[in-house]
């Protein structure tokens, strides 16, 4: 959907080739005493699929750094864009900061799809969307690359504490 939307069809193959999946649970504990906020962030992979049970939590950051609670439907899938997608469609649509806050009573559990780059495939924004009012913003990276330098003690000293900085626009800015 997102690809034919750009009219990028002709690299799904491409993409789909170039794709590994992750499947996490997650259990998020209830609260010990008052709400719990686990980390704010932006994923780094490609794409999110989140499925979770009864207790809601889930928080996404609107641009004006509001907190929204997500109440998805029982049978609904939630589905995030990821910094590398975000990166590969040159910033046409951003990687929303995201965050679990707990609350209430009960444990809650969600189930995460992550599909990221396969180490060794060089992402790369498709012409297509670059022209003279696009300039190119990102170079071409591998991921496993990549997560070397997230997982350096020099930007894991970069991150703020309780800030996020993107650390995968910042390693292949132009
Ligand atoms: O459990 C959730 O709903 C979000 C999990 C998450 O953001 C992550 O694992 O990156
Ligand atoms: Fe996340």
């Amino acid at each position: 959907m997102i690809l034919e939307s750009f009219g990028l069809e002709k690299y799904m193959d491409e993409l789909i080739d170039s794709t590994n999946y992750q499947l996490r649970v997650m259990k998020y504990e209830k609260p010990k005493t008052k709400d719990s906020t686990h980390d704010a962030h932006c994923d780094s992979n490609m794409l999110t699929l989140l499925y979770q049970n009864e207790v809601n939590g889930l928080q996404i950051q609107s641009k004006d750094g509001e907190w929204i609670n997500m109440k998805p439907s029982p049978n609904s899938f939630i589905v995030l864009i990821g910094e590398s997608l975000s990166v590969w469609l040159n910033g046409r649509l951003p990687s929303p900061s995201h965050r679990v806050m707990m609350k209430g009573n009960e444990d809650r559990y969600s189930l995460g799809l992550f599909t990221r780059p396969r180490g060794g495939y060089v992402i790369k924004v498709p012409n297509e969307l670059v022209d003279d009012n696009n300039p190119i913003l990102f170079k071409p990276h591998d991921h496993e690359e990549f997560l070397k330098f997230y997982y350096s003690e020099i930007t894991q000293a970069a991150v703020k504490p309780g800030g996020y900085i993107s650390r995968l626009k910042a390693y292949c800015s132009v």
